[in-house]
């Protein structure tokens, strides 16, 4: 499933099943002695894919619970306004969070969740990101869990979207500027 609108795959079926496989690894072993409940945060749409995946990958109960936000919309640059379109449906007070994210871009998003979910008080809370553009950020963002850095370059698949296209496809690639400007 090639689509004509990719200019270049930049990281395989294969690729991504590797890594997520280490990263899903090392979060087991980092939460080994844990005796509260770790609860594993998928941020939607994006982290949808990743998120199955990631869970799937660590070897020790987890809990899972979802938020739904966007900033992007149908665009190729973030609106910089973060909107919760659905909130978490259990209280995080006490318990392990980790928050799961397909990519961290200008970092305004997870900014923004950390400090939230900050207040309400958690035992610890990590971030959990595929995918990290670190030339992009305008806001702060420690990532705990990193599947790979990323240039400056608009990528589609494995969850990520342009306009909703394209999430479906199980690589990572980059999209032609054609389709966006
Ligand atoms: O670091 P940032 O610049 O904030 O970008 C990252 C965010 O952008 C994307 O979400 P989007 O708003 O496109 O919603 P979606 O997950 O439904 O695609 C992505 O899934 C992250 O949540
Ligand atoms: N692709 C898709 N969605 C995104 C990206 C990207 O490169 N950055 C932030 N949201
Ligand atoms: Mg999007």
């Amino acid at each position: 499933m090639m689509s004509s609108d990719i200019e270049r795959v930049t990281f395989s079926e294969e690729q991504i099943r590797m890594r997520v496989q280490e990263l899903g690894a090392q979060i087991a072993r980092d939460y080994r002695d844990a005796a509260e409940t770790v609860y594993c945060v998928g941020i939607l749409k994006g982290a949808a894919v990743f998120f199955t995946d990631l869970v799937r990958a660590i070897d020790r109960p987890v809990a899972f619970d979802f938020m739904i936000v966007s900033s992007y919309g149908d665009a190729a640059v973030s609106s910089g306004q973060v909107k919760i379109l659905k909130d978490l449906d259990f209280p995080i007070e006490g318990k392990h969070v980790i928050i799961v994210e397909d990519i961290i871009d200008s970092g305004t998003t997870m900014h923004y969740l950390k400090q939230m979910l900050m207040g309400r008080h958690p035992k610890s809370i990590r971030i959990c990101a595929f995918l990290s553009k670190p030339s992009r950020r305008v806001a702060p963002v420690e990532i705990d869990y990193l599947g790979h850095e990323v240039p400056d370059e608009f990528l589609v698949g494995y969850g990520l979207d342009y306009a909703e296209k394209y999430r479906n496809l199980p690589y990572i690639g980059v999209l032609r500027r054609s389709v966006y400007e």
